[in-house]
């Protein structure tokens, strides 16, 4: 016994204790992260990757045709698994940043809106000469041309302008501020319907989580708006997971999980850059439903090359998406400076996925306000945001009245 402990008291009995504590170690990380890449461990990290195809265990309902299946090329021919995602920098509670609320945002953003003023400043100088001329009608039509109004709201306007103060006979500047102001407001129409549809659809008497897919043409701010939105949500406090489903670039991945991680939302990518979007889509919803989160926001490519080819591409995520939820909103961000270019891009988009809102962005420093109503009249849906800077919270719900008041200025203005 004495020798024993003497023994227990030597050197190499330290050394030897100090190895097996050492090896048992070893032998602890290597099962926990052979468990974390188990297939069925989803981890609640900040992001969460897709695989290359809808999971093996996808319900009956899964994608069964074969345009619908999300595609597997030869990079995307890997085992389905949701891999935990290279561990991205952990946002403790201390670091998620609090949105502002909503309640506000488009009076604090209304300078931003002084571009679009140059149009009511331009109107209100010709119709404020009285005894008006074609000349000086001419000029205000060539203002609300070059504002993007459109052709045919343009007639519209002019007309009920003429009427106006022909019968009215007013030379009075307030006055005709007022009248302008109540028929660009008519033309604005602020009876649409501009809440998002958030409610959560009951599909089979369980309840699905809003699914929201962002489609518009690359460079419009399509994935800005996917992060501010999720910031929108996040300050009213819903759950949120969001879709990387623009695979076309590796960046926006990376772009949209900064913009998660700064408020604690969890993203749904694949590490390889041209994997099946469709795929990524049907991921993040199937882990939307999956964690009973309250919104789904995917994001999307909408590269132009060729019209069927986008259509195709769009249409067969919104079908692999609906497999798992229904969409409550199809939103197509549009940039709001470049003019009608921008209309010929919404058709397409309305055409390919039943577009149900706009985003209407970059507006701050924009003069082409007048886009607001065209693109409404083209595609018969609201503008339901406008996208008015840089900034994180630099989105704002649409308000008619704030935006009419912002292009025909105040009294004094
Ligand atoms: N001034 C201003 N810039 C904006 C607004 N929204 C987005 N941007 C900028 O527009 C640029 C493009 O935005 P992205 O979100 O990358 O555009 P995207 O549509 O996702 O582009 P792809 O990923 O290439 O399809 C970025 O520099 C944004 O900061 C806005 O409302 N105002």
């Amino acid at each position: 016994m004495d020798a024993f402990i003497s023994y227990l008291q030597s050197p190499w009995a330290i050394v030897i204790a100090l190895a097996v504590a050492v090896l048992i170690g070893v032998l602890i990380r290597v099962a926990v992260s052979s468990r974390r890449r188990s297939p069925d461990d989803v981890s609640l990290q900040p992001q969460v990757q897709a695989p290359a195809e809808p999971r093996s265990d996808a319900p009956a309902d899964a994608p069964r045709d074969e345009a619908d299946q999300p595609r597997a090329g030869p990079a995307d021919a890997a085992e389905p698994t949701v891999e935990e995602a290279a561990p991205a920098p952990e946002a403790s509670a201390s670091s998620i940043e609090r949105p502002e609320p909503l309640r506000g945002r488009m009076e604090r953003l209304r300078e931003r809106l002084a571009s679009s003023g140059s149009l009511g400043r331009a109107i209100l100088g010709v119709l404020s000469r009285g005894q008006l001329g074609a000349a000086d009608w001419e000029e205000i039509e060539e203002s609300l041309l070059i504002a993007d109004l459109g052709l045919e709201a343009t007639d519209t306007l002019m007309e009920a302008l003429k009427r106006r103060v022909a019968v009215e006979s007013v030379t009075d500047e307030a006055r005709i501020r007022e009248i302008l102001r109540e028929e660009l407001l008519a033309l604005v129409d602020p009876d649409m319907d501009r809440s998002m549809n958030l409610e959560r659809p009951q599909v089979d008497g369980s309840t699905k989580p809003a699914v929201v897919l962002m489609v518009g043409v690359n460079g419009t701010g399509k994935t800005t708006t996917v992060g501010k939105l999720a910031r929108i949500l996040v300050a009213e406090e819903k759950s949120v997971i969001l879709g990387a489903a623009d695979t076309f670039r590796a960046a926006a991945a990376d772009q949209l999980a900064t913009w998660g991680e700064r408020v604690g939302v969890d993203v749904v990518r694949s590490e390889r850059e041209g994997a099946d979007p469709a795929s990524v889509a049907f991921e993040a919803v199937r882990e939307g439903v999956s964690r009973d989160v309250d919104v789904v926001l995917v994001d999307t490519a909408g590269r132009l090359q060729n019209k069927s080819t986008l259509m195709d591409e769009l249409g067969k995520i919104k079908r692999v998406m609906t497999k798992q939820a229904p969409v409550s909103e199809v939103l197509l961000v549009l940039d709001a400076t470049t003019g009608q270019n921008g209309m010929k891009q919404a058709e397409v988009f309305a055409e390919a996925t039943g577009v149900t809102g706009i985003v209407l962005t970059k507006l701050d420093g924009s003069a082409k306000g007048g886009i607001v109503v065209s693109v409404q009249r083209a595609l018969g849906v609201p503008v339901k945001f406008v996208g008015l800077g840089e900034g994180a919270d630099d989105l704002a719900p649409f308000d008619p009245r704030g935006f009419v008041d912002a292009i025909v200025g105040s009294a004094q203005g």
